[in-house]
């Protein structure tokens, strides 16, 4: 059996890719990385680490194609493949559907290809890009055999900084959940996948818990010139704002999904315990990345608190807080970070909020954050 996946980084390798190994498939990896490249094809496998164990798994039968220069070669792989899926970024989806496509049309038997990224509707958004370029005839080919099922990931996975360019090392836990209603051909036998009917529970739940206190932990932390999320958790004002922000977007998450709300505060709580782990080190620049997309009115700052805002009817005081220090995040090195300070001196910061965030200047979420804003 062999899958593709695009994206060799940090998810690729420590999760995706280990998990794909385990279930006996040859991986093809796609990425932009000529090192990562090179490694792969010289080695033909990697080690993934499980944090504060001595537990590792050896990950084989790995090979890897450089999407820049082998598009050929890409395509040919999707066209074997049983299975493709992505952890490149949400923004980089749109980069990777014209080669997808072309590969897919290639196929002679049906496939499957499954996004994991972190966002809503993840694989629906990259299948539409896929099929926005083709004629109807095509747009029908795929549609008949090729299932395109949203997903969920979970696993922190830090910037690495090994010796070895390949081995990584990851937490040991993961959830991986995907949706069984668009497939439309036999599950693949994947270990490590959970199968439901309905994502959405499941993908709000992950988002706007697991990465909307990540958040917190990243904005709130940087603003106070911690280094590290563990850094963040270790400051009592700030463990004490992330339990605030995800009893606020808890209370939604509960209000819509009928989730228990001990259980709730359970799952919560594990969470927490995960951010604060010993053996990961992880920085609040990687887990702020890309602040235009974390300020968006899907995502996991922004949604919740407009959620809480219509169900709850109050100020969901926290989240704005947040919101606030995202909006003062600076990272030179991060392109979305310099656009974010960009748009704030042109614009101001309730402006560039208000655009990003795609509100109106009177929407009680903007007056929230303006109280907090520094
Ligand atoms: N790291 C985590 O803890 C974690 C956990 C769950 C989900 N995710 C999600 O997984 C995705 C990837 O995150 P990551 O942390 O692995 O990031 P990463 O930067 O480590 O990996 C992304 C990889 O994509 C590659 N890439 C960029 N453009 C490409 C292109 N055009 N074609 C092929 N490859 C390309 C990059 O070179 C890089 O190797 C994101 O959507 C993220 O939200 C990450
Ligand atoms: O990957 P991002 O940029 O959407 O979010 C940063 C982190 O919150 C994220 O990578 C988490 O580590 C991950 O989602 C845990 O499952």
């Amino acid at each position: 059996m062999k899958a593709v996946h695009f994206g060799a980084g940090n998810i690729g390798r420590g999760f995706i890719g280990a998990l794909l190994s385990q279930s006996n498939y040859e991986t093809i990896f796609v990425d932009v990385n000529a090192e990562l490249i090179d490694e792969l094809n010289d080695k033909g496998a990697y080690r993934v680490e499980l944090a504060g164990t001595d537990d590792s798994i050896e990950v084989t039968n790995v090979s890897g194609l450089n999407s820049l220069e082998d598009e050929e070669k890409v395509i040919e792989a999707i066209a074997e493949a049983e299975v493709i899926t992505t952890a490149v970024g949400p923004n980089v989806l749109p980069m990777i559907a014209p080669v997808l496509a072309k590969g897919l049309l290639e196929k002679n038997s049906n496939g499957i290809v499954i996004a994991c990224e972190n966002m809503v509707g993840g694989t629906e958004i990259l299948k539409n890009h896929v099929i926005e370029n083709l004629d109807e005839e095509q747009k029908e080919w795929i549609s008949d055999r090729i299932s395109f099922p949203n997903a969920a990931v979970d696993r922190i996975v830090p910037n690495q900084n090994q010796k070895d360019p390949l081995t990584v090392m990851v937490e040991p836990y993961y959830e991986w959940v995907v949706e069984t209603s668009s497939i439309n051909s036999e599950l693949p036998d994947i270990k490590g996948i959970t199968y439901v009917d309905d994502l959405t529970p499941y993908i709000e739940r992950k988002l706007f818990t697991v990465n909307t206190g990540h958040a917190v932990a990243a904005y709130l932390g940087k603003y106070n010139g911690y280094l590290t999320i563990k850094e963040s958790l270790d400051d009592s004002n700030i463990k004490n704002k992330i339990q605030g922000a995800l009893s606020e977007s808890g209370g939604v998450l509960i209000e819509k999904y009928g989730f228990n709300p001990d259980e709730h505060q359970d799952y919560i709580d594990t969470i927490i315990s995960r951010f604060e782990n010993p053996d990961l080190s992880d920085e609040v620049t990687r887990v702020g990345r890309g602040p235009v997309r974390k300020l968006g009115p899907k995502d996991r700052l922004v949604r919740p608190a407009l959620e809480f805002i219509r169900l709850k009817k109050e100020e969901p005081a926290h989240l704005a807080e947040v919101i606030a220090a995202a909006l003062d995040y600076k990272n030179e090195e991060d392109p979305e970070a310099v656009e974010l300070q960009d748009l704030i001196r042109e614009k101001g910061k309730i402006s560039a909020f208000c655009e990003i965030a795609e509100l109106e200047k009177d929407h009680p979420l903007v007056q929230s954050v303006e109280k907090y804003l520094v």
